[in-house]
Order: structure tokens, then sequence, then C-alpha cells
């Protein structure tokens, strides 16, 4: 008999690939296994950096994550019941406790596996697992399996890139003494880049080529029709209140990162914008401590990104990179990477699960959630019907007013008008998983 999960009154369940044909249920037959092929295959072409460097420690540390790995693909395809982790990182411990819960929850006959549970938890399972088969392996505990990609796709959308950074330093000069409403067009421009930015993910790709080739700013007029809510609005009140008030006080706006490589450049300009407007003076950055979801961004990709920038022959990429650089000499900007952001919590948890992140984010004047998982991390990547207000799937999550930012690439969408989920469900099934259709979504604590 299959005991249900224990669910909170009015609290929709988690997506799942029990649901058969869902898309979780593709992701966790199709996707995610297509990764782990990628991710043995990567460090397979390494062996000969593993031996140069390590000789033949390396070579074994290469056979042992392999064969880890490929176990790890099979307990994945055979729906084998998920493990406790065994290696001694010091989220080790949360991860475990975590799986207890999730135990917990689906009751003593159904065991914890990775087409029983919730999406959300399998999936971020998979990388903390991937973590793990190199974390056991010490000679590659530091090598980052998704590397070579992030770093392809931040090359080939180079184009794009100087395309925004040349609109930038265009832009700059004038900053200080445009007029209000000019200033404000400029702030929801470059919202719109850093939004479809998200398009370029590597995960929903499965690892393949997803770059920006095409100047974002070009196709921002075609795209509107697809932004399904647009608060930009209100993140331009939020920001001008700041202003008002920053003349005593710091506005600070923390970014809570997605993907690097393109993506990871619109918000960097988002950012720079931000600070050369005087619309904010800090600017806090969140990524991820070890590699995930293929493409987040780590801190080196943050590093190696601001480097790549101001070393490039480009006048104006290399003028955006230089003044990256000192923002974040002069501590304006900083980088920060919360152990949180790779556990698999929803985030209406974190007040509890992470204190210190929660009290730090409610210093911020505005937070900007960047991508899919972050928006599925807000609502608790559940099935609420699609006209829930963006509040209560929020579930008590407000440290301070906040947008998410993020094209459609799972199930889950709120905050719509009654009927209208219904009505792309009619004429577009994919609307929510194609990465075709947005949302700029805000919510301030006294909402
Ligand atoms: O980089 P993002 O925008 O968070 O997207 C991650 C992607 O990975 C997925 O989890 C699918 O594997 C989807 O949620 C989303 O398509
Ligand atoms: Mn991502």
């Amino acid at each position: 008999m299959e005991s249900n999960p224990v669910l909170l009154p009015g609290v929709p369940q988690s997506l799942s690939a029990k649901f058969e044909g869902s898309f979780a249920y593709l992701t966790i037959r199709d996707r995610l296994p297509t990764i782990l092929t990628k991710v043995i295959d990567t460090i397979h072409r390494n062996k000969n950096k593993f031996f140069e460097e390590y000789g033949e420690e390396g070579v074994e540390a290469e056979k042992r994550a392999i064969s880890f790995l490929s176990k790890l693909r099979n307990e994945l395809q055979t729906d084998k019941p998920v493990l406790v982790l065994e290696d001694a990182q010091e989220d080790t411990e949360a991860w475990n406790r975590y799986l207890q819960y999730q135990r917990g929850l689906q009751g003593e006959h159904c065991p914890v596996s990775w087409f029983k549970s919730p999406w959300l938890y399998v999936e971020c399972y998979m990388y903390r697992r991937i973590q793990e088969a190199l974390c056991l392996n010490p000679p590659m505990s530091e090598f980052d399996v998704f590397c070579e990609g992030k770093t392809q796709s931040f090359l080939e959308s180079t184009a794009a890139i100087t395309a925004l950074c040349t609109h930038l330093q265009q832009i700059r000069p004038t900053l200080t003494h445009t007029p209000e409403s000019t200033l404000m067009d400029h702030l929801l421009t470059l919202l719109q880049v850093s939004l479809w930015g998200n398009k370029c993910d590597l995960s929903i790709s499965a690892g393949r080529d997803n770059s920006q080739r095409v100047s974002p700013l070009d196709s921002l007029s075609a795209l509107r029709a697809f932004v399904l809510l647009d608060d930009s609005r209100q993140v331009w009140a939020a920001l001008r209140s700041g202003r008002d008030r920053g003349q005593r006080s710091r506005v600070q706006v923390d970014v809570v990162l997605d993907n690097a490589g393109f993506e990871l450049l619109t918000d960097l300009v988002l950012a720079d914008f931000l600070l050369a407007s005087g619309l904010a003076n800090q600017v806090r950055f969140h990524g991820k401590r070890f590699p995930w979801f293929v493409s987040d961004v780590t801190g080196r990709d943050f590093l190696w990104t601001v480097a790549q920038a101001a070393s490039s022959n480009h006048t104006h990429l290399s003028a955006c990179g230089g003044q990256w650089r000192r923002y974040l000499e002069e501590g304006a900007w900083s980088y920060h990477d919360h152990a949180f952001w790779t556990l698999p919590h929803e985030y209406c948890d974190m007040e509890w699960a992470a204190p210190d992140l929660y009290a730090s984010l409610s210093s911020a004047h505005l937070l900007l959630f960047k991508g899919d998982l972050n928006y599925r991390k807000l609502v608790g990547d559940r099935d609420w019907p699609h006209h829930t207000p963006f509040s209560v799937a929020l579930r008590g999550f407000s440290p301070a007013s906040l947008c998410a930012l993020r094209t459609l690439k799972a199930n889950v969408q709120v905050g719509l008008a009654v009927g209208q989920g219904e009505g792309l469900s009619k004429d577009t099934p994919t609307w929510m998983t194609s990465g075709d259709y947005a949302v700029m979504q805000f919510h301030s604590p006294q909402q």
C-alpha cells in the first residue's frame, strides 16, 4: 500500500516523476541520465590531465569516480532508493537530515526513490552526488565537470556580449543627468535583457549548446508578447524609493544568480547600471559553492567572467570588465556563496534552515532571483493552481522586496489571471517548459 505524503492544509503536492508522462518524469527518465553520461565522458576525457597533475593517484581517482557515477546512473534508471551521503563535507549532515525528513513524508511503505519522490529534491540530490563522487576521490575534488560547457557558452555568445557592453558604455556617461523617464526605460530594458538571458541555461538542453548569438537588445520588442507577467515597474518604484532614502542610507541590491555564460553577463551589466545610475550603491551576488545544474555560477566562474571581460580586445567589453574589477576591489560589488543555495530546500524553509542567510537577505532593499530553479524553490515546486497569488505560494518567505526573473522551464507558474494558464495550456501545451515564455514577478513584504 502506498501512503500519501503528509500535506499541510492548502499546500498542493510536490511535482514528481511519480506522475508518469509529466515534465518531471521525462526530466528524470531522459535528461538526468544524459547529463550523468556527459559528466562521465568529461571526466574520462580529462584522464591525461589527472595523470599529469597527480600521476597514478590521479588515474585511480578518475576510475573510481567514473565507477561511482555509473552506479549512480544505474540507481537512477532503476528507481532505487536514494542513499545517504558518505563524504564529510560541511553540508553532508544537512543532506542526510533532509533525506530523513523525506522518509518521514513518504511513510514507511514508500521508499524515497528517484521516481517516487519530489522532483526538486532528487534533481538537486543528483548534483550533490556528482560532487560526492569528486570529494571521495581527493585529487578530483576541485574539478568542475561543467566548466567546459560554461566557458564555451561564454565564448560563443561573444557577439551578444559585446553588443550589450557597447550599449552600457554608450549610456554610461549620460546616467548621472538623464531624466527620470529615460532612466526608467534603461532599467526596464536591462531587466528584460537579464530576464531573457535566462533562456541560455545548459540544464534544459542536457548540456547541448544554448548560447546567445544575436544582440539581445534587438529581440526585446518581439519577445514582449511572451512576458506573461511584467512587474518591472514595481522594481523601478522600489529602487526609486530606495534612492530617495539613499541620500541618508545605503541601497543594497542582492542578485541571486543562476547561470554562467551569457546570462551572467546580462546580470553584471544590470548590476553595473544600478550603480552607475545611482539607483543602488551596493550589489551583492549570490552563487553556488560547487558545480550545480550544469551551468550555474560558482565563485570561480564569477571571477573568470570578470577577468575574461577585463582582458578582452574589445574596447567596450574590456572597459566594463575593468569597471567590474574596481567595484569588486572597492567592495561596491561582492560575491557570496552560502551552502543553503545548494541544499534542496524550498525557500520557505530558509528562515529556520539558514537563519543567517535569511537575516542577511533581509538587509537588502531589493532581491533579484534569477532563473527557473530559483523560481521553483521560491514557490516550492508544487502543483499550484496558476491563479494562486505569488505571496501565497511563497509561504512566508519574505525577507525583503523581491522580483523573480524567470523563463519558464518547469511546469509551475503562479500569479496569473484566472483562466490565463488554462488558456495557454489549450493553445500552447508546452508553454511552461519550452523556455519561450517568461515572467518578472514582484513581491514586497507589505503585500
Ligand atoms: O537554469 P535554470 O533557469 O534554473 O533552469 C534549470 C533547468 O533545469 C531544470 O531543472 C530541468 O532539468 C528545469 O527546472 C530548468 O529547465
Ligand atoms: Mn541554472
